[in-house]
């Protein structure tokens, strides 16, 4: 894991002694360490279970929810299947989705305040944003800021069970699965390894317990060897 860093200690001779000459102790040394943590992979892979269970534990942690960033459905366009094309990049509005990434960036404490995220005061300073969506890795300016890039699957039969017994704000019309869906995960996917993106594969089969602990366990792993 690669955590942004930025360690600004401002301690200059000029400061280093009051208006009276005398020396000042200096300021405590301030790290703080970024942490841009993707939750991807297929429909119904549990990114959205998963990623509520590590919000409750893992400390400073903001989240994105990429379907947030879906356009309104009348921008959505229909495809020469007749099926609305939900499934596709531009049907997101990435553009704000990375705004709302640079916000977070250049000021995790006032993000996390404006988000309701409670903020330990501490001397080591970390910070950790969680992404959470089904075409994560597929946006060339995003795809480099992961610390960490997870990716949930599990196998067609149960991909497609799971997400009938979903329901969208729209609801999916007969045949989306096979005829949208299932095609579109694929292709993108085969996009994302032929780019040569890495990501850390995620059996969507294991219990949720089971995937929390292993992210939770890796993610910090991952922070301790970098702080
Ligand atoms: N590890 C799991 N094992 C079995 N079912 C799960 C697991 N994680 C999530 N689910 C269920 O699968 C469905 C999709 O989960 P969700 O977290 O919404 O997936 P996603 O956000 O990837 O679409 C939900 O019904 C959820 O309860
Ligand atoms: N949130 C919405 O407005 C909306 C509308 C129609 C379909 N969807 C579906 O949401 C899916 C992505 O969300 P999940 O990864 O949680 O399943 C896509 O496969 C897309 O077909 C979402
Ligand atoms: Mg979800």
């Amino acid at each position: 894991m690669k955590p942004g860093r930025s360690a600004v200690q401002r301690w200059t001779q000029r400061s280093a002694r009051d208006s009276a000459g005398r020396a000042r102790s200096p300021p405590p040394l301030r790290v703080e360490m970024k942490c841009i943590v993707g939750i991807g992979g297929m429909t119904n892979g549990g990114k959205t279970t998963l990623t509520n269970n590590l919000l409750k534990v893992l400390p400073n942690c903001c989240v994105i929810h990429q379907d947030d960033f879906f356009k309104p459905q009348d921008q959505i366009a229909v495809g020469e299947d007749g099926f609305k094309q939900w499934d596709v990049l531009e049907s997101l509005d990435m553009e704000a989705m990375l705004s709302t990434v640079q916000a977070w960036m250049s000021n995790p404490r006032k993000f996390a305040r404006a988000h309701g995220v409670s903020v330990q005061p501490d001397a080591l300073d970390t910070h950790i944003l969680i992404l959470e969506g089904f075409l994560l890795y597929s946006y060339k300016p995003l795809v480099d800021l992961y610390s960490r890039r997870y990716f949930l699957t599990v196998p067609y039969e149960e991909c497609k069970w799971r997400r009938s017994t979903r329901s969208y704000t729209v609801p999916d019309p007969p045949g989306l699965f096979d005829g949208h869906v299932w095609p579109m995960y694929q292709k993108y996917k085969q996009e994302m390894e032929a780019n040569g993106v890495e990501v850390v594969y995620l059996d969507g089969m294991k219990s949720r317990e089971e995937l929390f602990h292993q992210v939770r366990e890796d993610i910090q792993n991952s922070l301790l060897n970098h702080s």
